[in-house]
């Protein structure tokens, strides 16, 4: 049962797993929300915990930066240990002046600059979108918690350090609404395999306002994110 990057043994990963790109993220949600949790996964420091939230089980495993770090933990997560909802918990920052620092967006659909999808040899260019089901349960579940969010487009790149900067800015007039950097592998993924997947993004920054959170900021305000996420797990 072991992967590459994955040292669980079958069984130790439940079937829903929310995914921040920072493992230690994945510390935090364990020792603050889950109980009876072990860790089972270390290699590469991109620790894995399963736990319980509300008496159900759930896993929360780092996915690393990048599309090909989250391409790969993604797909064995869904195709070596069946997992069969992944929901991302990331930071991004905003492109679209309507959005604001400390919101938290689902991404519905997903535009990138990666090549990430060639590798399915489609007649045409591929559309990566939310489930569904999730999505409507994350935006009921952040209605009732009060949580300020935008459900839309967002820009999966794989540069953070723009050669031409502001660049990614002209993703706004398309509509986009954030930059980050993990969702396309995730959606790509989540379809290639008939599993769900959904992208929940706080936004840390914007490009136009100029705003970002502060550390303390970060802790509390991704706290909602996660509590949104941990809603959804059935
Ligand atoms: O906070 P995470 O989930 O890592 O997400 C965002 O932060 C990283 C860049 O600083 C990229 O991984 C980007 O997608
Ligand atoms: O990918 C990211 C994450 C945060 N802020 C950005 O501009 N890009």
């Amino acid at each position: 049962m072991n992967t590459f990057h994955n040292e669980a043994e079958a069984g130790q990963i439940g079937s829903t797993v929310l995914m921040p790109g920072d493992p230690l993220r994945a510390k935090y949600i364990a020792e603050h929300y889950l109980t009876d949790v072990f860790c089972y996964n270390r290699v590469r420091g991109m620790n894995g915990y399963t736990g319980y939230y509300n008496g159900k089980k759930v896993s929360v495993q780092g996915s690393g930066m990048g599309v090909p770090s989250m391409g790969i933990y993604s797909y064995e997560l869904f195709n070596h240990y069946q997992a069969d909802t992944i929901i991302r918990i990331g930071t991004a920052g905003a492109v679209h002046r309507d959005v604001e620092v400390g919101q938290v967006i689902f991404a519905m659909g997903c535009c990138t600059n990666s090549n990430y999808t060639a590798q399915y040899h489609l007649p045409g260019s591929f559309a990566p979108i939310a489930d569904y089901e999730l999505l409507e349960q994350a935006v009921q579940a952040a209605r009732a918690q009060h949580i300020p969010y935008k459900v839309g487009n967002v820009f999966c790149s794989d540069v953070f350090y723009e050669d031409s900067p502001g660049e990614k800015g002209l993703w706004e007039k398309m509509g986009v609404l954030v930059q980050e950097m993990e969702t396309l592998s995730l959606y790509c993924n989540a379809a290639r395999a008939g599993k769900r997947a959904l992208s929940l993004l706080t936004v840390g920054s914007s490009m136009h306002h100029g705003g970002a959170l502060t550390n303390e900021e970060r802790e509390t305000r991704l706290d909602a994110m996660i509590r949104c996420a941990l809603s959804l797990v059935s």
